[in-house]
């Protein structure tokens, strides 16, 4: 196996508890894993060696929301939304409707191109949805085009239910056959638990069904106004809840009580319920941003995640989510950090796999072009990947 010395990294961002950053730092991949990391002067001997130029290094973002497989334009509606409009989940049924009549080279294609603009911009693992199918063909064939470019798939038959179809009878479509189809190519599954999409007990019934397959569960909740999104993803043991914008107390507490023995400087154990905040998808909705700063100071993991999809946040930049955390959300830069790796590696259950620079870990490394990864949120909007290496290979 193939070893390459990485030196002189300017600073380090391990997110290794014991020694969570380190300035003057070397890192060994060997093969597809970490197989060293420590000071510059004790770096072992390796096949090949890169010089990192006092650059700043991060793990890979783990961005753990995402609806890539689409197609079709919904500019106008953000436009709208631009002047004055409010979002509606139905706008869904027009991605839909583009979707349906995407070839499966089509999708496939602008599937690849969006995971290329994700991975150029320091993304190293990631998540993606079905959700713009809407029939039992189309939820499988998305999905099993998903499984072929992305890292974890989640099954969102219970998007929206299409127009004209009976809220029920959908919603047993979606527990019965879709979810059989879709099943072979999926890890999780997820509902949007909202007004205008699915209730309370349409989402239960969903996600106990999705649960009895053998999948994770995620939710997507509290968005557009408080709701019973965050206490189902908690009463069900979801690995994430998303969006959290509308968060009653109750609702914190209840997050917070899924980490009460969880702890963070050995993160060893089963992890409770990761709240997803989506700065970008706020920000296009207008929506006031996700509590992240409450939800940290009460002791809740928190995630951050792109949320790309063509309604409500038309990008897979985390480097653009990061700053905005920052600038916007109240987070220190290493909280930051932390949510759009460590913390999107436990919303996908990979905490043991990705999400920080460890021995062991796979190689999945975003080399700033800057010597610290301050400058994300100090220099909003800058080109700001150098290099990115993804399971030991340098891929940007
Ligand atoms: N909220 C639900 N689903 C997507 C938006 C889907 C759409 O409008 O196309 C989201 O996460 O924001
Ligand atoms: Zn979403």
């Amino acid at each position: 196996m193939t070893s390459t010395l990485i030196t002189n990294i300017g600073e380090l961002t391990t997110q290794d508890p014991e020694r969570r950053v380190l300035k003057d730092a070397a890192v060994v991949v060997e093969g597809d894993r970490i197989a060293w990391v420590g000071p510059t002067s004790q770096a072992p001997a390796a096949d090949a060696q890169t010089d990192a130029g006092g650059r700043a290094v991060l793990p890979g973002w783990v961005d753990s929301h995402t609806h890539m497989v689409f197609a079709g334009d919904r500019s106008a509606e953000f436009e709208a939304r631009m002047a004055g409009e409010s979002y509606a989940a139905g706008g869904i049924n027009v991605t839909t409707r583009a979707t349906r009549e995407a070839t499966d080279e089509e999708l496939a294609a602008l599937l690849r191109s969006r995971v290329a603009d994700a991975v150029a911009g320091g993304t190293t693992y990631l998540e993606t949805k079905t959700g713009y199918g809407l029939d039992v063909a189309q939820e499988a064939r998305h999905a099993r085009i998903a499984a072929s470019e992305v890292d974890a798939v989640t099954f969102l038959g219970a998007h929206l239910v299409p127009r004209g179809a009976d809220p029920q009878e959908y919603t047993d479509l979606v527990c019965g056959p879709m979810l059989e189809a879709a099943l072979p190519y999926v890890q999780w599954a997820d509902v949007f638990c909202e007004r205008g999409a699915f209730t309370e007990e349409q989402s239960r019934q969903v996600l106990q069904a999705c649960r009895d397959a053998g999948l994770g569960l995620r939710v997507h909740g509290n968005q557009l106004g408080e709701g019973p999104g965050v206490r189902l993803a908690v009463e069900l043991g979801a690995a994430s809840v998303d969006h959290v914008n509308y968060l009653h107390d109750d609702d914190v507490e209840a997050l917070a009580s899924t980490w009460s023995g969880w702890d963070d400087s050995s993160p060893e154990g089963k992890p409770g319920t990761v709240a997803t905040c989506l700065p970008a998808c706020d920000l296009s909705t207008r929506e006031p941003l996700a509590p992240g700063r409450r939800l940290l100071d009460a002791g809740v993991q928190i995630a951050l995640a792109s949320n790309c999809n063509p309604g409500t946040s038309y990008t897979t930049s985390m480097n653009f989510c990061v700053g905005t955390a920052v600038l916007q959300m109240r987070l220190t830069l290493d909280e930051a950090v932390r949510a759009a790796t460590m913390g999107g590696a436990l919303a996908l259950r990979v905490q043991h796999e990705v999400g920080s620079v460890e021995v062991g870990k796979r190689a999945d490394l975003h080399v700033l072009a800057a010597p610290a990864a301050i400058h994300l949120a100090y220099r909003p909007g800058m080109p700001m990947t150098h290099a990115v290496w993804r399971a030991g290979r340098q891929v940007i």
